[in-house]
């Protein structure tokens, strides 16, 4: 079992920092009656939001039934539990049950507004507890956000993050310096999760962690895309540059606009647009690659843009927030989720030789259900970006994973393709009429994406 769910606090008292979301929790636990607003737990990944709503069930004596609320299939069940009165409900003697909903502010993500509409009947007529869970407080549904009580969650300190980390060490027999304590807290930035997650991948199997470790051991996904960021502004060497990329697991198309996000740290007008320019350059190849699944293309993708938009900022550094991606940001979550829509529809339109509205209104659904059945499939055979794959799929969390699996895949045929093919001449070296590698060739095929649904 990984660290970060071995030290899960278990008790509202063991829930390092947020105080006051705490007491809040626990004082509309006490007075609870089903006449009560459920609560949205809402802040960043990795704070404690889940830990706090398990740990006050446990605190109350209340049975847990966790579902996500952006899944088709929780209304039913959450209808099922809400609707019922307590005494009715628990086996085990339990007082309550109560629903923990995660996820809350990926409802309206969903075809229509019908996600949001259900919890919102659901909480009307619920005689249990609920409590919803979101990273988002801006992105619940407007109804969602009328019949609930917000509680904050607010990013750990480091110096809060330290205590926690040392117990872990001592709870696991490991020793470990203050200064290594220090460097994990301060480079968490604020998540314990991740925190927990780094002295994990420094301590594990270990007796001793210094500050070398650290160093070595895997970071967190979501401090490295800030490192890269930086890491552009600052002017670091070529080689520094593309080092920091590998390690940063998002994909080239990701940090495209998490670099376009943060073009306004320029120092001038002219360098700007020097940036603009790279960045455009390089968008030209990411598109590239995804028509072509070559994805060899990714790294002069990922060079153009992390050296032209490093030589353009001349390394001034960046002043003040590095701030995520805005190239949606001004667009509604449905408005963007059309958009990509539309210009799928265009391209598998066009692909088939079908009029879009054909495409549109006979094929969509089909497609949805082939695609959920086996995304990778048809990442590579309708050839699917990040955002393309989530108009599919019920997680939301998968698509980049799936689609740096399947690039992974076609990087690694490819280069079988290409030792295939040293190796072809090596041998037509020695012997003029060689025997062909049918299979890494079929494999480059495979890569080389040719859709078999049109
Ligand atoms: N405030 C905290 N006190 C103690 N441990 C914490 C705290 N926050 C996070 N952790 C550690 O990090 C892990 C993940 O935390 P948790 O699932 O509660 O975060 P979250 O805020 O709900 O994040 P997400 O939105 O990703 O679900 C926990 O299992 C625990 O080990």
């Amino acid at each position: 079992m990984d660290w970060a769910e071995k030290y899960r606090p278990r008790h509202l008292q063991d829930i390092v920092g947020n105080t006051s979301a705490v007491r809040q929790m626990y004082e509309w636990a006490k007075a609870w009656t089903p006449q009560s607003k459920p609560l949205v737990l809402y802040g960043r990944p990795g704070i404690g939001k889940t830990s706090s709503a398990y740990a006050l069930a446990n605190d109350m004596n209340w049975e847990v039934v966790e579902l996500n609320a952006s899944d088709q299939r929780t209304k039913p069940i959450i209808e099922k539990i809400a609707g019922s009165s307590s005494t009715t409900m628990s086996l085990t003697g339990a007082e309550r049950k109560v629903i923990i909903l995660d996820e809350a502010d990926n409802l309206h993500a969903h075809a229509d507004r019908g996600g949001a509409r259900a919890i919102v009947d659901i909480i009307a007529r619920s005689r249990q507890p609920i409590i919803l869970i979101a990273n988002d407080y801006y992105g619940l549904a407007k109804e969602l956000k009328a019949v609930t009580e917000p509680v904050q969650f607010r990013s750990l300190q480091a110096r809060s993050i330290v205590p926690r980390l040392r117990q872990i060490c001592s709870g696991e027999g490991l020793s470990c310096g203050e200064e290594a304590l220090a460097e994990i807290a301060g480079r968490a930035g604020g998540d314990m999760r991740a925190a927990v997650n780094m002295l994990f991948a420094a301590g594990i199997g270990q007796s001793e962690v210094s500050v070398a470790d650290i160093h070595t051991a895997q970071k967190d996904e979501r401090s490295t895309i800030f490192d890269l960021v930086a890491a552009v502004f600052k002017g670091r060497s070529d080689e520094a540059l593309m080092k920091v990329s590998y390690e940063v697991e998002d994909t080239p198309d990701a940090a495209l606009q998490w670099i376009e996000g943060n073009l306004q740290h320029m120092p001038d007008f002219a360098s700007r647009a020097r940036g603009y320019d790279a960045i455009a350059r390089a968008d030209e190849y990411v598109g590239l690659t995804y028509r072509r699944q070559y994805y060899t293309l990714w790294r002069y993708a990922t060079a153009m843009m992390l050296i032209g938009v490093a030589d353009a900022a001349g390394g001034h550094g960046i002043h003040g927030k590095i701030s995520p991606p805005e190239r949606w940001g001004k667009m509604s979550r449905s408005r963007r989720q059309k958009a990509i829509r539309a210009g799928l529809i265009r391209k598998l339109a066009a692909e088939a030789h079908i009029p879009e509205s054909t495409l549109a209104d006979e094929f969509f659904t089909p497609i949805t259900l082939l695609v959920e059945q086996d995304p990778a499939r048809y990442v590579r055979e309708l050839q699917l970006d990040a955002d393309e794959l989530n108009l599919f799929l019920q997680d939301k969390t998968a698509a980049a994973r799936i689609i740096r699996e399947v690039a992974k895949e076609a990087k690694a045929a490819e280069k079988e393709a290409e030792k295939a093919s040293k190796r072809k001449k090596t041998e037509k070296k020695a012997d003029p009429d060689p025997p062909e590698n049918p299979d890494a060739e079929k494999r480059s095929e495979r890569a080389a994406g040719q859709s078999t649904l049109f």
